[in-house]
């Protein structure tokens, strides 16, 4: 097998830009504005964003499905436009849509994806796969009778026919329930202790903040974060203490920088930044005003905040 990853990056993306033409009423569409993103090799990589911020074209962008307006794409060391079909074999795509078709089995659907790939039949995995993502004893019912979930988990059967090397999965928990979740992101994990690059969009925060080691933020087709997830959230200067005091009680002056607020459970919640004020100081100032401290617990920022804060305006 060639190995054309450069430097330790499966993915290599320098000043990608995306264009839509004006078509009728809607004027041209500036979707990606000069990407540059590296995407380590044998990493799970989350590519997050608000709706309409670029991930999708930049998914299809890889996966040579939308044609770039600028910019270079090296796929495992493969530069998509000096070696296509290199570049297109090195990648899978789990794509969003559940769009197949209804006379296929989960069986012939895998046949008919190996054949498009150039899959010789001596190395095909077509039952493999199947056990993989649970599909055993459906492989030779209509698509049209299998569930959603079911369906998904064919699509993410379908991009691993020819075994790449790299795996892209636009939200491929979206709108599936807690088990099948489970079980997809189980798959997923499995095929990278194999080895496999793994690259996310997910709408579950909480979910990339456990699956991604690195997260990457595009907003209005820029790139404006890309860090690991552990660093992305250390960064977040800002704790909450949350404070039982047996109620709403008059509050003294907190050091500048410290936010306090009453939650509807009557707790309340000062937020403050701990590089600069530290947790007992505010405790001390409560203390010695007099309010009574019942319990404490302490919040650390997740995702969510990093994310609504990055995006904000
Ligand atoms: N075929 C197209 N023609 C014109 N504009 C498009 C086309 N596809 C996407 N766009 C526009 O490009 C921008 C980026 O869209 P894209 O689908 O890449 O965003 P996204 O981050 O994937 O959003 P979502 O999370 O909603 O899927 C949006 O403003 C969208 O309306």
């Amino acid at each position: 097998m060639p190995d054309g990853s450069t430097a330790g990056n499966a993915i290599e993306i320098t000043g990608l830009r995306k264009t839509y033409a004006a078509s009728g009423n809607a004027p041209a569409k500036q979707a990606l504005m000069g990407i540059d993103l590296a995407i380590p090799t044998g990493s799970i990589f989350g590519l997050l964003g608000p709706n309409g911020a670029g991930k999708s074209t930049m998914i299809n962008i890889l996966a040579g499905l939308v044609n770039k307006t600028a910019g270079r794409v090296r796929i495992w060391g493969f530069d998509q436009d000096v070696n296509p079909r290199q570049s297109r074999a090195a990648i899978g795509v789990m794509p969003q849509e559940l769009n197949m078709d209804p006379f296929f089995t989960p069986r012939a659907s895998l046949e008919v994806q190996a054949g498009l790939y150039g899959v010789p039949k001596r190395e095909r995995w077509t039952d493999e796969l199947l056990e993989l993502v649970g599909l055993t004893e459906q492989a030779n019912a209509y698509a049209r009778n299998l569930s959603g979930g079911m369906r998904r988990r064919l699509l993410l059967a379908k991009a691993l026919v020819h075994r790449p090397q790299i795996l892209v999965l636009d939200e491929p928990t979206a709108g599936v329930d807690i088990t099948l979740r489970e079980m997809l992101w189980a798959n997923i994990r499995r095929l990278n202790e194999q080895g496999m690059t793994i690259i996310l969009t997910t709408h579950y925060l909480e979910e990339a903040e456990q699956m991604c080691d690195e997260i990457a933020i595009i907003n209005h087709g820029e790139l404006i974060v890309r860090k690991p997830t552990r660093e992305l959230l250390d960064g977040m200067d800002g704790k909450t203490l949350v404070i039982d005091a047996g109620g709403r009680v008059e509050l003294p002056a907190l050091p500048e920088g410290a936010h306090p607020e009453w939650r509807e459970d009557g707790r309340l919640a000062i937020t403050y930044p701990p590089s600069r004020i530290r947790a007992d100081t505010l405790l001390d100032a409560l203390r010695g005003a007099g309010v009574p401290i019942l319990d404490v617990a302490s919040e650390q920022p997740d995702l969510e905040d990093v994310f609504v804060e990055l995006t904000r305006g």
